[in-house]
C-alpha cells in the first residue's frame, strides 16, 4: 500500500541549504507537524534512520509480528541489536529495582517510534488534559479545544465484523469522537485471539464493564476493545509514515534528509537559524529562515538541546559547551509508567500458534494476503480502568491515598491490559498486565558526553517513589481476581505462573515487581510544558523554548505529566496543534 521511496526531488542532498522551517526528527510528531507546515511553506525534515519497511521487513508492517515478533522492543539489556530502527538505549542502573539496566526500545526510523510501537489508538481523560491546560496556563489544552486536533490526523473506518468474526468481542465506540479527518488510518483487526475474549469476560466479571462510547472520548473507565493506527484495506502498520510523510510527499514540496544526524541547533544572539547536519560523515548546515522544530522523541530532544547549549549551566559546563539559554529543566521531570503481568498458562489457541502450526499456516497466510483477515491481522486487543475498590483501595498508605488527592477525583486508579504469548515448547500464555495511571516517580535525561553520536545517560527513576508501587502491589491482587473468575477459569491450566503462588505477600509481590516490573515505552515529560516564570519548564504552552527565538519543541518530552491511557494520540493531535500555533503566527 505504501510507496517505499520517497520522489527524488524530496530527498535532500547533504550540502548547506536553506528553508522556511526545519524539523528534527521524522517520527510521530515531528512528520505530522512537517507535513502540516509543508502546505504552506518550504519545510526540511532531518531523520536518522530511512525506511523501517525496507530495513526492519515485515517485523515493523504485519500486525501479528508487532505484537509478538519485533525483538528491536527486547527491554533485557541483552537485547538484539537492531541499529536499523533502534536507537539501542540502555538506561543507567535502577537504584529502586533491584540496579536492573533497561533497554528503551525508541523509533530510528522514518515514522519514529510509530513505526515500531504496539498500534492501540485512544484518548486520555478530559480531566487530565484540563490538568494539562491548567498546569501551563492555556485551555488550548482541555479535552474540548484538543478534539478537532485529535480528529483532524484520523480517518475512522467503522470494524467489519464479518471478517472480525467474534461475537464476543464487538467494540463499542462513539463515532462522533471521530470526524473526517485524514491521513491517519484507525481501525480494528479482522482477528481477536480467543484467549483475549475469556480474558475480557474475566475483568467484566470482576465488576469493570465495557465502555460503550470506547476511548476516544475523554473517559478512561472501564473496557473497551480497541482500535489500532492500521491500513484497514491491507491490515498493516499504519505510522506516521505511512500517513503524513506519504500526503506530504504526494501534495507539497517537503524536503526529507534521511540517514542525517542533528548535531546541534545554531544560534545568533540566542535566535535559531539553523541546524548542523551529519549525512554519513558529510557536516553541513540547513538554515532557518523562521523557525527550528525540535521533535526528536522524550530522550533524544533533551540531549540534543544540550548540545546546542539549552540546559543546566552546570551540565553545559562541565562538557564545556557554551551556554545559549540555562534552562534547568532540560532532561529533568521524566516519568515513566511501568506494569506488571499477572500470567497463567491456557487452553485456547492462539494467533502465533496457528501461523506457528505447519498444518494451519498456509490458510492464515492466504486470508491474510487476499483478505486482510486472519491470525496475521490479529492488532491492539482489549484494555480496563477502573477506580480500585474501596477493600483494595483502603489497603493502600495513607500517604499514597493523599497524593491522588493532586490529581481529579475521576482518575482510573489501575490500568489492565489483556495479551496471550506462547513459551517456547508451544504452550499457550495468557497475561492481564497492571498499571497505575499516575506516575510520582521522576527521572532525567542527561549528555553522557559532548559528542553527538553518544546516547544520553537515561534514568527512569523508577519506584523512586514508593506510591507507584503501592498501587502494583493493589494491581496484581485486582487482576488474581479476574483470573480466578469464571471466565478465566475456563481456559486456565493449572497453578499461577507468574508471579507464581510462592509470590503472596505485599513484601514478596513488591520484591517481584522491582525485579520484572516493566515500561509501556510511555516515557513523557523531559522538557515540560509550563507557565513563563516556571524555573522547570522548558517550553511555553506553544511549544517555544524560554530564553531563546525561533525554536520550539514538539514532541511527547514536552507534554507536563504522564497522562493516562496510551501516547501516540497525544502525538499526533499535538503535531497538529503546534503546527496550526506556527501557521497561525506567521
Ligand atoms: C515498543 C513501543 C510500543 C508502544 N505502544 C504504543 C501503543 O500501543 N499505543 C500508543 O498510543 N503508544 C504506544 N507507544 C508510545 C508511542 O508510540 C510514542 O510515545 C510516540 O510514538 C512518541 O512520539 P514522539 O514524536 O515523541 O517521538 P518519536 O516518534 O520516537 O520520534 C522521534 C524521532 O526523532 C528522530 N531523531 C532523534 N534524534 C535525532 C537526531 N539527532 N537527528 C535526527 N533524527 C533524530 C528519531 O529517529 C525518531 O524518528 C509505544 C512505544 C514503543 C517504543
Amino acid at each position: 500500500a505504501t510507496p517505499l521511496h520517497l520522489r527524488d526531488d524530496h530527498i535532500g542532498a547533504p550540502q548547506d541549504a536553506t528553508f522556511d522551517y526545519i524539523v528534527v526528527g521524522g517520527g510521530t510528531t515531528g512528520l505530522t507537524v512537517a507535513a502540516r507546515l509543508s502546505e504552506h511553506a518550504s519545510v526540511a525534515v532531518i531523520e536518522a534512520g530511512g525506511y523501517y519497511q525496507i530495513t526492519y521487513g515485515n517485523n515493523s508492517v504485519v500486525p501479528l509480528y508487532s505484537l509478538t515478533r519485533i525483538d528491536a522492543i527486547d527491554p533485557s539489556p541483552q537485547f538484539p541489536r537492531r541499529p536499523e530502527i533502534d536507537w539501542e538505549l540502555v538506561t543507567v542502573p535502577q537504584t529502586n529495582a533491584f540496579n536492573r539496566t533497561v533497554h528503551y526500545a525508541q523509533g530510528k526510523t522514518l515514522g519514529g517510534s510509530s513505526a515500531f510501537n504496539t498500534m492501540s489508538y485512544l484518548r486520555s481523560t478530559s480531566s487530565a488534559y484540563q490538568r494539562w491546560a491548567s498546569m501551563v496556563g492555556d485551555n488550548d489544552y482541555t479535552f474540548k479545544s484538543l478534539l478537532p486536533f485529535f480528529k483532524k490526523s484520523v480517518r475512522l473506518t467503522p470494524p467489519n465484523l464479518e471478517k472480525r468474526n467474534s461475537a464476543n468481542a464487538t467494540p463499542e465506540y462513539d463515532p462522533s469522537a471521530y470526524g473526517d479527518g485524514s491521513p491517519l488510518d484507525v481501525s480494528w483487526n479482522n482477528f481477536v485471539d480467543p484467549t483475549l475474549t475469556w480474558l475480557a469476560k474475566s475483568l467484566q466479571a470482576i465488576g469493570i464493564p465495557i465502555n460503550p462510547k470506547g476511548f476516544s472520548s475523554g473517559e478512561l473507565k472501564g473496557g473497551a476493545w480497541l482500535p489500532s493506527t492500521i491500513d484497514p484495506a491491507h491490515a498493516t502498520r499504519e505510522s506516521s509514515q505511512t500517513s503524513f510523510l506519504d500526503y506530504a510527499d504526494a501534495n507539497t514540496q517537503i524536503k526529507v534528509y534521511p540517514y542525517s544526524i542533528a548535531v546541534r541547533v545554531l544560534f545568533e544572539n540566542e535566535t535559531a537559524t539553523g541546524v548542523s547536519v551529519d549525512t554519513n560523515g558529510t557536516i553541513y548546515t540547513l538554515s532557518a529562515t523562521k523557525e527550528v522544530i525540535v521533535s526528536a522523541g522524550v530522550f533524544n530532544s533533551p540531549k540534543l538541546l544540550m548540545l546546542s547549549g539549552i540546559g543546566p549551566t552546570e551540565v553545559l559546563t562541565s562538557f564545556d559547551i557554551p551556554v545559549v539559554a540555562n534552562l534547568p529543566g532540560v532532561g529533568q521531570n521524566l516519568q515513566d509508567p511501568t506494569s506488571i503481568n499477572v500470567a497463567n498458562f491456557v487452553n485456547t489457541p492462539n494467533a502465533q500458534s496457528i501461523v506457528a502450526n505447519p498444518a494451519t499456516e498456509p490458510e492464515a497466510l492466504r486470508k491474510y494476503v487476499e483478505e486482510a483477515a486472519g491470525p496475521y491481522s490479529s492488532a491492539a486487543g482489549y484494555i480496563s480502568y477502573e477506580r480500585l475498590p474501596d477493600d483494595l483501595r483502603q489497603t493502600l498508605p495513607p500517604a499514597t491515598l493523599a497524593k491522588f488527592d493532586n490529581f481529579p477525583s475521576d482518575f482510573p486508579d489501575s490500568q489492565y491490559i489483556v495479551g496471550t504469548f506462547v513459551m517456547a515448547n508451544g504452550s499457550s500464555m495468557g497475561a492481564i498486565s497492571s498499571t497505575f495511571t499516575r506516575t510520582f516517580s521522576r527521572g532525567s535525561v542527561t549528555l553522557a558526553s559532548a559528542d553527538y553520536k553518544d546516547n544520553p545517560l537515561i534514568d527512569l527513576g523508577w519506584f523512586s517513589d514508593p506510591a507507584d508501587a503501592d498501587v502494583l502491589i493493589a494491581g496484581v491482587k485486582r487482576v488474581r481476581q479476574a483470573w480466578s473468575s469464571e471466565p478465566a477459569l475456563t481456559i486456565r491450566l493449572g497453578a499461577e505462573v507468574l508471579p507464581g503462588d510462592t509470590v503472596d505477600t505485599d513484601e514478596e509481590i513488591l520484591s517481584y515487581i522491582k525485579n520484572n516490573g516493566n515500561q509501556l515505552w510511555h516515557a513523557s515529560s523531559t522538557c515540560s510544558m509550563g507557565k513563563a516564570g516556571d524555573k522547570s519548564a522548558v517550553v511555553d504552552s506553544k511549544g517555544r523554548v524560554f530564553g531563546v527565538k525561533g525554536l520550539r519543541v514538539a514532541d511527547l518530552s514536552v507534554v507536563p505529566y504522564a497522562l493516562p491511557g496510551h501516547c501516540q494520540a497525544n502525538a499526533y493531535a499535538l503535531g497538529e496543534k503546534i503546527a496550526r500555533d506556527i501557521i497561525d503566527a506567521r
